[in-house]
Order: structure tokens, then sequence, then C-alpha cells
């Protein structure tokens, strides 16, 4: 079930996939969260501005694994605007962390490329969190948000690249 407070966070999440793509990286926003309900951390995607595998899901379970303990990080949640590709679900898992809520689905995704003829150049698969992290809980997508998401991706591939 998705409560207020997940949706309160994933809001957060596409606020940084709009921060993103305002600053000419790839719209996503993913925000990690205590067992507790502590906003541990928030990222966005920096693929352009930093480097090529700078997915906020990575970033937030690279640190999860060097800064909290192992009871700490399987209670935590992770919130993204998009569902975790397969490098961020391999970390996830990796990383011993919680539940993931995402707002829009890697299916989604991969549907509203299609329909603008992109996308037959990603270089990797299009995999589900469960495909490959299959103990993981995984929800999403969540129905309003998806669209929101929808949308930054389509203006990201209007955006003339450099
Ligand atoms: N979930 C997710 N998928 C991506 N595909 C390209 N970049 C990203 C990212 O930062 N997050």
């Amino acid at each position: 079930m998705i409560t207020e407070q997940d949706r309160l966070h994933l809001q957060r999440c596409i606020e940084l996939a709009s921060e993103a793509l305002q600053a000419g990286d790839a719209p996503f926003g993913s925000v990690l969260v205590a067992g507790n309900g502590e906003v541990l951390k928030e990222d966005r995607n920096r693929i352009n501005s930093l480097e090529a595998t700078y997915h906020p899901e990575l970033a937030l379970a690279q640190w999860a694994a060097a800064n909290m303990s192992e009871e700490a990080r399987r209670q935590a949640v992770v919130y993204t605007s998009g569902e975790h590709c397969a490098m961020c679900s391999a970390a996830h898992a990796w990383a011993g962390l919680g539940r993931i809520v995402y707002a829009s689905s890697s299916e989604q995704l991969q549907r509203w490329q299609q329909e603008q003829g992109l996308g037959g150049d990603a270089p990797i698969n299009s995999l589900s969190i469960n495909e490959v992290a299959p103990h993981i809980e995984a929800q999403g997508p969540v129905e309003g948000l998806d669209e929101q998401v929808k949308s930054l991706h389509l203006r990201a591939w209007q955006q003339p690249q450099s």
C-alpha cells in the first residue's frame, strides 16, 4: 500500500529529478529514509555533470553501505522517481537495503522511449527490480506521479544533445 507519506517522499524525488533536468542531467531523483521515517540522504542523477554511472540510487546504496549498520540498512526505504536500473538494483541488494518505492516503472520508461522512437541504443537491458534482486520488496508505479515523471522525460528528450 502506498501511504500519504510515501507520496510526499516520491514528490520530493520528482523535484530532484526536475533539478537534474535543469542541470543538464537525466531526470531521476531518489531519497533514502530510515526505518523511523527520518530522511537520511537525497540525490539526483549527475551522469553529465559528474560521471557516467552517477545514478542517485547507486550513490544512496554506496552511502548506506559505508555509513549505516546492517540493521539500519535493512529497515531503510529508498524512494525514487524511476524504478532502479539493473546496476542500481544490484547495488541496493548487495547493500542489504529494504523496501523500494518508485513513481514510474522501467517498463513505462521503455514504452515512453519507444513512443518517441528512442531507446534502441540503451547500454543495458531494461529489467524490473525483482528480475535482478528477487527478494527486494518493490512498489510502484504510482498513478498520477508516473505522469509527472513522463513529462520530465519528454522534456529531456526534446532538449538538444550537447
Ligand atoms: N532508475 C534510473 N534509471 C536510469 N537510467 C539512466 N539513468 C538513470 C538513473 O539515474 N536512475
